[in-house]
């Protein structure tokens, strides 16, 4: 029987991964915004599409099967009750629940084609778009104000970050920033309600209700047994230490946590920002965390009641440990050059997506970065990055892999 998601790498040959064309939620992302919703600058829709249809394109080439949100979405929102009750759970966690103030929206949005719902819910809702007549509160009239009902979802082409495949289960995220709280509403809804996935009854090893965070970015499956997880900006060591214990207890096949402290910064926000892997022996490193003796704070999490830790300083040593390899070859984003290494480190150098052992899609822009890979005897596909680098977020980033091949 084929699983309905399965992931014991993150360089098993890729067959099935989810992505988000970005849309018009992109388009509201304006100056005033853009710190809150996590950009650093505007992209320009089209090209930003044209690169992400290209990146799209390169993992066909590879032979992956590329799923999109919205599709998913909308297949899984056919009927007009699961519209309605999918919108009561956003607009609770949008807080429009408050003062009574969904009323006129509800109606708005009910009156929409299934697409056109869906895209709404993405791209955001602005309070002039809804017609007079339905206005009914003070709120909705105030248009000086917050221009939003619902806010737009601009980072979902982050599909990496809201929810992680893990072994044949999920970790549906409770997500660090409120800009992206939401998108793992989207990715839970998919899970449990889309025909593909319903009955599947895919196991939950992490829920968006955990009082503390976690995101995908940190989330790196180094084998069957074993589950790297950066403890950073955006992942805390509670949520961590929670992952591993329903891990170990559920039977999932994973006896290792290895849980990696990162610079709580934005440069660094994801421990994929900073270290990916390639093949079964190589990762990229980033000198900001490792220097070249791979020194930093490691921990093992392991069974027992209540979980064992220990501690570890190296992360070539460790790498070597848990993965039981001779030998591992760390290869610094950027090389040894330090202006090349921090601008390409923020242009997401690092961010390596694996397709199968040795082969990686990475941004072209990181020119020194890919140099040092291919001297290294990885294939390297390269795609174009200007508008979708904004977000800050590279080609493991855009993609969430559902399966891959064991290795
Ligand atoms: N896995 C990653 N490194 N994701 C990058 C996400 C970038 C996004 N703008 C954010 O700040 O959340």
């Amino acid at each position: 029987m084929t699983m309905a998601v399965n992931v014991t790498s993150e360089i098993g040959r890729l067959k099935k991964v989810l992505i988000h064309r970005p849309g018009i939620e992109i388009e509201q992302v304006t100056p005033d915004a853009m710190g809150q919703l996590l950009f650093d600058d505007i992209p320009y829709l089209p090209a930003m599409q044209k690169e992400h249809d290209r990146f799209a394109e390169v993992l066909h080439e590879q032979g992956a099967e590329t799923v999109y949100v919205t599709d998913l979405l909308e297949q899984s929102l056919q009927s007009h009750t699961e519209r309605e009750q999918f919108l009561e759970r956003m607009m609770t966690e949008s807080r429009l629940t408050v003062n009574g103030s969904s009323e006129a929206l509800k109606e708005y949005l009910l009156d929409f084609s299934t697409a056109d719902f869906v895209r709404s819910m993405i791209g955001g809702v602005l309070k002039e778009e809804l017609p007079n007549r339905k206005k009914k509160h003070l709120y909705e009239w105030m248009d000086q104000h917050y221009p939003f009902y619902l806010d737009p979802m601009p980072n979902l082409y982050f599909t990496r970050d809201p929810a992680a495949v893990i072994g044949n289960g999920i970790s549906l995220n409770p997500m660090s920033q409120e800009a992206r709280r939401r998108e793992s509403l989207l990715m839970e809804h998919i899970i449990s309600s889309h025909p593909d996935y319903r009955d599947a009854r895919v196991p939950q090893w992490m829920n968006r209700s955990y009082d503390f965070p976690i995101e995908g970015g940190d989330e790196l499956v180094l084998s069957d047994t074993v589950l790297a997880i950066g403890v950073s900006e955006r992942t805390s060591a509670r949520a961590v230490e929670k992952l591993a214990t329903e891990l170990f207890a559920s039977g999932s096949g994973f006896e290792k946590v290895v849980a990696v402290e990162i610079p709580k910064r934005r440069a660094s926000m994801h421990l994929d920002t900073v270290f990916t892997m390639i093949d079964h022996d190589q990762f990229t490193t980033h000198a900001q965390v490792v220097d070249k003796d791979g020194r930093m704070n490691i921990f093992i999490l392991e069974p027992g009641d209540p979980v064992r830790i220990t501690k570890r300083y190296n992360l070539k040593e460790t790498l070597k440990e848990v993965l039981k390899l001779d030998d591992v070859n760390l290869i610094p984003c950027g090389g040894e050059d330090k202006i090349a290494s921090a601008r390409e480190q923020w242009n997401d150098g690092s961010n390596t997506l694996a397709v199968a052992p040795g082969t990686v899609v990475t941004y072209e822009r990181n020119y020194v970065s890919n140099d040092l890979l291919r001297r290294n005897g990885i294939t390297v596909l390269e795609v174009p990055s200007s508008e979708l680098v904004r977000g800050r977020g590279g080609p493991r980033c855009m993609s969430m892999p559902l399966i891959r091949e064991s290795v």
